[in-house]
């Protein structure tokens, strides 16, 4: 034991694979936490899930699982489950045998076994599959058949790498909330990677996001969302609105800032100071019908289901805007008065933020 944390812990994780793939990456993930990685490909999430795992060296730092350094651990004893994107059974071997293979340990008795499995094909929802074999399973029930097999095993740490990618998406809330479920149930720390913010969003109660071997933000969906560090985090999160102002005075937490002929306060980040800023404004925090707003009109109308999405041509650039389905449409053309009802103000310029 070489520290008290319980959960996984990554410090200054570097892997080299004649370039440099994951570059001092460091995370924690409480036991209980569901963090989703989300980045471009090979941006390097299944590297550092497999590097975690055991399956691949790190060139440098260390992988801590309650409080234990499982670095230098053989990847059958480090207690690490791995899923992958396609289910990986046995072919030609029962769903009961397949996932009876997760306990390979002949110390067990015959009964413990099968108590083992049961509960293992009851948590994931596949009992009534027990006796089918691989090919007689759909995506989605293949993969609930692997993520028995890794529970059954009952790891400390869960790495899922797209597991619901293959599934079909009236399937995957389901697999979801089992998941979430069983992380909690079994106080696991699980690492959920995907290359879809939404998934993302909805399953992590944490997201990372990677890029080029780092983890560039990592917090809460919402803090992320509503706080991008960079233009990169504020395009893959959806923060379509990305303007350049000046940050004329500052007041506790807030700027006020100019940005054409639009004032508006907004809250900043501390490193802000008077001068030229970058404001990452979200499509809901733009109001349509502001007595004081802009002047602009709308030149594209979607409709997203959930809400409208509607392209509004400005002094200061064409905003997009998102408002519920249950506020009227509005029809193209309309011209209508913006203002800023949010926003998130970093330092410099949007060209070198
Ligand atoms: N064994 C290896 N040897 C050399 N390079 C590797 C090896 N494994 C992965 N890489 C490289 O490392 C980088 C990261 O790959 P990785 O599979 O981790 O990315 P990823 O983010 O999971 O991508 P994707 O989303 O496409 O699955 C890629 O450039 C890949 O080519």
């Amino acid at each position: 034991m070489v520290g008290s944390v319980e959960g996984l812990r990554v410090e200054g994780l570097c892997v080299d694979m004649g370039s440099p793939i994951i570059r001092d990456l460091s995370l924690d993930i409480p036991r209980g936490g569901i963090l989703a990685v989300v980045g471009p490909s090979g941006c390097g999430k299944t590297t550092l899930l497999k590097t975690i795992a055991g399956l691949m060296k790190p060139h440098r730092g260390r992988i801590l699982i309650d409080g234990d350094d499982v670095t230098r651990v053989r990847a059958q004893s480090r207690q690490t489950g791995l899923v992958f994107q396609s289910p990986t059974l046995f072919p030609g071997v029962t769903v009961r045998d397949n996932i009876a293979f997760g306990l390979d340990d002949a110390r067990m008795s015959e009964r413990r076994r099968n108590d083992r499995v049961d509960s293992a094909m009851a948590i994931m929802n596949v009992t009534g599959l027990a006796q089918r074999l691989p090919h007689e399973l759909s995506g989605g029930q293949g993969q609930r058949v692997c993520l028995a097999r890794t529970l059954v095993r009952r790891p400390r740490v869960l790495l899922l790498d797209e597991p619901v990618a293959h599934v079909e998406a009236a399937l995957r809330h389901a697999i979801h909330a089992d998941i979430d479920t069983q992380v909690r149930r079994m106080g696991l720390s699980a690492i959920y990677v995907t290359h879809d913010i939404d998934e993302a969003c909805t399953v992590g109660d944490r997201i990372a996001i990677m890029n080029e071997g780092r983890i560039v933000q990592m917090g809460s969906p919402r803090w992320v969302y509503d706080h991008p560090d960079s233009l990169f985090v504020a395009h893959l999160m959806g923060v379509e609105n990305i303007l350049s102002g000046t940050a004329t005075a500052l007041r506790g937490d807030s700027a006020h800032v100019t940005i054409g002929k639009l004032r508006v306060t907004l809250p900043c980040h501390p490193t802000v100071t008077p001068g030229p800023v970058t404001v990452f404004v979200t499509p809901e925090s733009i109001a349509l019908d502001s007595p004081d707003g802009l002047t602009g009109q709308i030149i594209a109308v979607g409709f997203a289901r959930s809400h409208m999405v509607y392209d509004v041509e400005t002094d200061i650039g064409t905003l997009v805007v998102h408002e519920p389905t249950s506020v009227e449409p509005r029809p193209l053309g309309t011209p209508v008065t913006v203002t800023l009802t949010g926003g998130w103000v970093r330092p410099g310029s949007h060209q070198a933020p």
